[in-house]
């Protein structure tokens, strides 16, 4: 699997800014009604899932394994298919994976560029781009490096700074930190958070994590397990930028843990 939805190339419109689909003067960037999703005959994965997410807004979803995380980034991006319901997206998002997926011929430079490459746009203003990018992750001066060379932190941010090369405004991370050791992770998530506000980006980030969701989202959604369904929306309203190990990061943590456990066990999962 790529860890990145390129989009389709337009000599006018490499980035696809202009196939923004608008929701009649609506402020949503993602919205999806009655959405179900039936793999072949066989597995529900989910249920009638309705969802509007703002333009800018921040959301993580949490929910128990195989409760349909990734099916539904997956329905956003385009990558996949609703059995049934609407999607409504503003432009074309960009997915990035837990697995960074970054091509190991390439530096950390042509990776970014990559992206904009595939879609056309001259050689020395993507790599003028791609230089801008990885030093808003903080990774200018690692810009000759191949993967290999750059540590499992590293990796996500060159991952996140060509996930960036897009131009998407819509931004879909399926646990993009999972694999990272704590120290790393809280980096990644004040430079996520930096450019997210930076740029206005709509966020969808799925994460097991539910101190993570807390640490990072205006909203937590939570999936009931397999078939996913939203069992409960949480509007998280803590001053930013917030820190993993605030009092108020924990208890809103612990108020959602106990529900998501509540739904676990209901499954016997
Ligand atoms: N291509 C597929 N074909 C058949 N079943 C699938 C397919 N992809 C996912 N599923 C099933 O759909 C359900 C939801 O899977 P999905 O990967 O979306 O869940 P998830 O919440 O992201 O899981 P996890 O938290 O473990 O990553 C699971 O039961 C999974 O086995």
């Amino acid at each position: 699997m790529t860890a990145l939805a390129v989009p389709d190339a337009r000599a006018d419109d490499p980035f696809g800014i202009n196939a923004f689909r608008e929701e009649g003067g609506s402020d949503n960037a993602v919205v999806l009604d009655e959405v179900t999703k039936r793999y072949g005959r066989g597995t529900l994965a989910l249920d009638g899932i309705d969802l509007r997410v703002r333009r800018g807004e921040f959301v993580c979803f949490v929910g128990a394994s195989g409760c349909g995380k990734s099916t539904l980034l997956n329905i956003v991006s385009g990558l996949d298919k609703a059995t049934s319901g609407r999607v409504s997206v503003a432009g074309r998002p960009a997915l990035m994976f837990q697995e960074h997926a970054l091509m190991p011929w390439l530096s950390s430079l042509d990776n970014v560029a990559l992206p904009m490459r595939l879609a056309g746009v001259p050689k020395a203003q993507r790599l003028e781009r791609a230089h801008e990018l990885l030093a808003s992750v903080h990774l200018g001066d690692v810009v000759d490096k191949r993967p290999h060379e750059l540590s499992g932190g590293m990796r996500q941010r060159v991952a996140l700074a060509r996930t960036l090369a897009t131009e998407s405004q819509v931004l879909l991370m399926d646990e993009p930190f999972g694999a990272l050791d704590a120290m790393t992770r809280d980096l990644l998530h004040d430079e996520l958070e930096s450019v997210w506000r930076a740029r206005g980006l709509t966020v969808l980030f799925v994460t097991h994590n539910v101190r993570e969701a807390v640490r990072l989202a205006d909203r937590v959604v939570l999936l009931s397990s397999r078939p996913g369904r939203v069992v409960q929306e949480y509007p998280i309203e803590l001053a930013r930028p917030r820190r993993f190990d605030d009092p108020a990061v924990g208890s809103a943590t612990g108020q959602i843990t106990t529900a998501l456990r509540k739904e676990v066990a209901r499954h016997g999962d």
